[in-house]
């Protein structure tokens, strides 16, 4: 039996770190994971849709990994996410997981063909068989076109290895079915972090989220208030940070913005790569306001907990 305690909270979907050249850089990589470890999250969910993995080569990816488990392997829960195009590449790609330490898998459908749920629970399969780690299903049909049924579900989640499912489709009564399918021990991580309340008090265990990257306080401070029952407050965190997000997605590329707003914290991770746009020079005073009002907010978190 797998212990999902260290899964449950928040984790970060790691963005991409690249050198000024476009280059995967493993000490930005390094120096990212770092800086979450600081604030004290869960864990750290990598390679994923925030982390470009799929515009990246298996060579790189698996430098991403490594770099992450030598700064923070043994401190944050790091959930190495292994989903390629072909079956081939997310097998090799979950073996390395592995070996590198992760403490779990977890794999999209996979991208581009249109797949029938058979061919989906072979892919998934292969990779779960090929390691002895725990998987965690990603589900997101509005980027892979898949959505993953009951039923599948309901296979999945039979086997001891398959702990828990990522889901980032905005329905939280889909969240709701989902837990009600694996049963308490079975982990659901809500996707959509403007939903991250409502997805936990309809049974997600915690989250998985790209804009937590950019405001991890504010995130820590909903889960606190969401954990000592004050609603009240955990809804006015909520309100405050999709204040951010509604302003995030404003720019040519969510993560462009979320990169260039980490850079202003101090943390640099390149611009995303293309076909992912960067934030035009143009919208960069945009960008410098929206990290002002980040830094308030975080403010007013860590203050709070102080009181
Ligand atoms: C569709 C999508 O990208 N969803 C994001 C959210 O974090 C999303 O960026 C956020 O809710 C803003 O819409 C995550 O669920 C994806 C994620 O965790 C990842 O980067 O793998």
């Amino acid at each position: 039996m797998v212990d999902t305690e260290k899964f449950k909270g928040i984790m970060i979907a790691l963005y991409a770190a690249y050198d000024d050249e476009g280059n995967v850089d493993p000490a930005r990589v390094r120096k990212l994971a770092r800086h979450y470890a600081n604030k004290g999250v869960k864990g750290l969910y990598v390679g994923g849709s925030s982390g470009e993995g799929m515009l990246q080569t298996a060579a790189e990816r698996k430098v991403v990994l490594e770099a992450v488990m030598e700064e923070v392997g043994g401190e944050l829960t790091v959930i190495a996410h292994v989903g390629a195009a072909s079956t081939r590449e997310s097998v090799e790609l979950a073996k390395h997981a592995e070996a590198a330490g992760a403490d779990a898998i977890s794999a999209v459908p996979a991208i581009y063909y249109r797949l029938s749920p058979a061919s989906v629970e072979r892919h998934w399969q292969e990779m779960i068989d090929s390691t002895s780690l725990p998987f965690i299903i990603y589900h997101i049909p509005q980027t892979t076109g898949f959505h993953l049924s009951a039923d599948l579900l309901t296979r999945m989640a039979a086997q001891d290895k398959v702990i828990g499912v990522k889901i980032s489709s905005e329905s939280t009564y889909e969240l709701q079915q989902f837990k009600a399918i694996g049963g308490p021990d079975f982990l659901v991580l809500n996707g959509p972090d403007e939903q991250y309340l409502a997805g936990r008090s309809i049974g997600a265990d915690g989250g998985i989220g790209g804009t937590y990257g950019v405001m991890p306080e504010l995130f820590l401070k909903l889960e606190s208030c969401y954990r000592e029952g004050r609603m009240e407050e955990a809804k006015a965190w909520q309100f405050k940070i999709n204040e951010i997000i509604k302003n995030l997605l404003s720019f040519p590329s969510l993560y462009g913005a979320c990169k260039a707003v980490l850079k202003l914290q101090g943390v640099e991770c390149g611009e995303p790569r293309l076909p992912l746009l960067p934030v035009p020079q143009a919208d960069l005073g945009r960008i410098a306001l929206l990290q002002k009002q980040i830094h308030e907010y975080t403010g007013e978190a860590l203050a709070s907990a102080q009181v």
